[in-house]
């Protein structure tokens, strides 16, 4: 699914509203006719609904909304904010359209907001894609007082004051919303860690935008959904072979730590890999010949940490390298070794992206077009550097990748994938449940197996965080976010492939 800028989706608006023939404002009533549903689906009739609008086509969404809920039996009360000069033409016709029993109320001073309790149900129509300054003034009085209320904030489009595609700044009002109902397509500021105190739960309605524009419109940005990633999956065919499926080498473990490679291998393996082989510190044969039979193990010359590389590097047709290694001087050298001689891609995660990170010289040896980075926001940091906010680091990501000519797979609530061509996939699935350890592990071992399966890097990394963050939401409705750990989501692959496969 694309993201589309503000200025896209005005675009889009008006592209829609002339190719079906319709008004601006026949477009607003099927988004508040939309939105209005979600609400009565969500919520009983039971509370009362403070609608709070501002005064462009947002806060005609919002008086269109209390119309319509006050048909449908809610009890609702409407407050407008701003200069009504400035109002919008779609504004103007919806107010009017406001039955008198209806009651309005006209805001001028932040003392006007009624005392706000968890009684009441609050929609949030103050500003959507239109923002073009940071909230200040009565806005800012206004959306202080709801956000310090106990109410439950419902905000129409994007939670008034949040800037939709770049950083808002800091001296703006923003408000805090419970939920967050989207028209369309999802915003990239839902997206950002950083925003998750003013979204709260989001969901997007489709309000029958045009498909063609939509797919016409260029954009780097795109969410990851199950329509985007199903089809992608290859079927196996019946003469396969184990060959057929790529043979994957691990580098993985070290001492106190051979749990990782047991990790990611059981991932490998339940990610459909023709044949693994794991190189583990001398310590872990045993640990690793038992824990996973299916995998073949060569142990290290070294009892603690990884000192060498097999031989016949080239043999293998992805080679995964990085969870649970630790950073000893003897393994910076060896994955100078890998980065100097493999000729197949590398899936580079924790402690082989600590070692790049702090070497110049291990980055300036990256192959181009052959390695995926999967780091977490701190081993990020240390590859790619410090950045100021979420935006800055999406373009530093970015910056890195065309660079070094590499994937880089940000783990965290909607993973991001930055690809060397400059585009950006969130993914959709995964829960707060897999912040836990041995999950970065697990994804390292299931997109090795792609890789090795001939699916391309960038549909590897796609296919393999969706499938990752989808396993992890199938052992959460088991086992719940709190229990949950990272042997769960292994333990789930095999039902999310089937997920995937079943529907394809
Ligand atoms: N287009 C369509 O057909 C459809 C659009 N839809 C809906 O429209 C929304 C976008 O509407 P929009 O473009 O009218 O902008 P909106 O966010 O309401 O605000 C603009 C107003 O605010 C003002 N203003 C801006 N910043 C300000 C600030 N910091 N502080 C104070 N004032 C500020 C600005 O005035 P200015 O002072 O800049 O002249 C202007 O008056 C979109 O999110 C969706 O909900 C849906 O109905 C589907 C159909
Ligand atoms: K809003």
């Amino acid at each position: 699914m694309k993201i589309l800028t503000a200025a896209q989706t005005r675009e889009a608006d008006a592209y829609t509203i002339k190719a079906e023939g319709i008004s601006s404002a026949d477009l607003m009533e099927r988004a508040a006719k939309a939105f209005t549903t979600w609400f009565e689906n969500k919520f009983q009739p039971t509370k009362e609904v403070l609608v709070f609008c501002g005064p462009g086509n947002n806060g005609g969404d919002g008086l269109v909304v209390a119309r319509l809920l006050h048909q449908r039996n809610y009890p609702v009360r409407v407050f407008t904010v701003g200069a009504s000069e400035k109002a919008s033409s779609d504004f103007k016709t919806n107010l009017k359209l406001l039955p008198d029993e209806l009651k309005h109320f006209h805001i001028e001073e932040a003392n006007q907001v009624p005392d706000l309790n968890e009684d009441l149900n609050v929609i949030d129509a103050l500003f959507g894609t239109g923002l073009n300054r940071p909230v200040t003034g009565i806005f800012a009085d206004v959306i202080e007082k709801l956000n310090s209320s106990a109410a439950c904030i419902t905000s129409i489009d994007i939670p008034s004051g949040l800037f939709s595609d770049s950083q808002t700044p800091y001296e703006g009002a923003i408000i805090k919303a419970d939920y967050t109902i989207s028209f369309e397509l999802p915003k990239l500021a839902f997206l950002l860690p950083q925003h998750e105190e003013y979204i709260g739960e989001w969901h997007v309605i489709p309000i029958g935008l045009s498909e063609q524009f939509i797919s016409e419109t260029e954009t780097n940005l795109y969410y990851t959904t199950y329509r985007d990633i199903h089809y992608k999956l290859k079927p196996r065919k019946k003469f396969s072979h184990k060959g057929t499926f790529g043979h994957t080498l691990l580098l993985c473990g070290g001492f106190g730590k051979m749990g990782a490679a047991v990790l990611a291998a059981r991932a490998c393996l339940r990610s459909g890999v023709g044949l693994l082989t794991l190189q583990v510190p001398s310590a872990g044969y045993t640990v690793l010949q038992t824990a996973v039979p299916e995998a073949m193990t060569l142990a290290d010359k070294s009892r603690k940490h990884l000192s060498e590389l097999p031989q016949d590097i080239n043999k293998y047709n992805a080679i995964g390298v990085g969870p649970g290694l630790g950073t000893e001087r003897i393994t910076k050298t060896a994955i100078g070794q890998l980065l100097a001689t493999s000729s197949h891609p590398l899936i580079i995660d924790a402690d082989a992206i600590n070692l790049i990170g702090s070497s110049d010289k291990l980055k300036a040896q990256l192959p181009k077009n052959r390695v995926i980075f999967t780091p977490h926001p701190k081993e990020f940091e240390r590859l790619v550097g410090k950045s100021n906010n979420d935006y800055d680091r999406l373009r530093d990501m970015l910056e890195f990748c065309a660079e070094y000519g590499c994937y880089v797979v940000l783990k965290g609530s909607n993973t991001a994938i930055g690809t060397p061509e400059g585009k950006l996939y969130f993914n959709s699935t995964g829960n707060a449940g897999m912040a836990t350890g041995g999950t970065g592990d697990v994804l390292t071992g299931i997109i090795t197996a792609l890789v090795a399966q001939h699916y391309t890097l960038e549909d590897a990394c796609l296919l393999g965080v969706y499938v990752h963050g989808l396993a992890g939401d199938l052992a959460s409705s088991k086992v719940g976010d709190i229990a949950m750990t990272a042997s769960d989501v292994i333990d789930h692959l095999p039902q999310a492939f089937l997920h995937l496969q079943q529907s394809s």
